[in-house]
């Protein structure tokens, strides 16, 4: 079995969750087995040791970025920034407001977070429409940052974000593919 089946295999299908009609793909069976949790964050550190991807930060987006990316940064060597849901950075922010496949919602950033110029790897579990990292790296450059490249495990490629992604210009790495229900 390829990586990238292995990984799809560990993740579980919700239907209906947390709305009628969503299926929800549930990351925590690939978190919670340490044979496959470091299987999926060894793929990661090997593609972004490559010295022409290296970060000089990791930004992880709330709360499933946090899992994968703060254990990245630290295996890369580089600092972790979150990119937190409204009201729950305590210092001066940036903001941005996105619509989700499920709802609103806003994200900020602490203004200190990362330095103009700075190399920027943005990260998150899935992508959906695509709202959430697009907001992350509008943050990111209002800062001055440049994002290398978005990653995530897993693309929902029917709900158009991965395209509309790298229609916008950004590189973008994911694991797992679920097209169709
Ligand atoms: O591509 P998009 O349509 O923006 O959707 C993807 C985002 O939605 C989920 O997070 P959610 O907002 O549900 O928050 P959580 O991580 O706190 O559960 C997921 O973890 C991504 O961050
Ligand atoms: N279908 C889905 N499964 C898991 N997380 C999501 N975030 C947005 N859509 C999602």
């Amino acid at each position: 079995m390829d990586t990238s089946a292995y990984l799809r295999s560990h993740i579980r299908t919700v239907p209906d969750w947390p709305a009628p009609g969503v299926q929800f793909r549930d990351i925590t069976p690939l978190l919670q087995d340490p044979k496959v949790f470091r299987v999926l964050i060894d793929t990661f550190v090997h593609r972004y040791m490559d010295p022409a991807l290296r970060p000089d930060v990791v930004a992880g987006l709330d709360a499933r970025g946090f899992i994968i990316g703060s254990v990245l940064a630290y295996e890369l060597g580089v600092g972790f920034v979150p990119i937190r849901k409204k009201g729950k950075l305590p210092f001066t922010t940036v903001e941005e407001t996105y619509e989700l496949e499920y709802g609103s919602a806003t994200v900020e950033l602490h203004t200190d977070a990362v330095k103009a110029g700075d190399r920027v790897l943005l990260i998150d579990d899935l992508i959906a429409t695509g709202g959430t990292m697009m907001a992350g790296r509008k943050l990111l450059e209002k800062l001055g940052a440049q994002v290398v490249e978005g990653a995530a495990i897993v693309d929902l490629p029917e709900l158009g974000g991965s395209q509309r992604l790298t229609d916008s210009g950004l590189s973008l790495f994911t694991l797992v593919d679920f097209a169709g229900h």
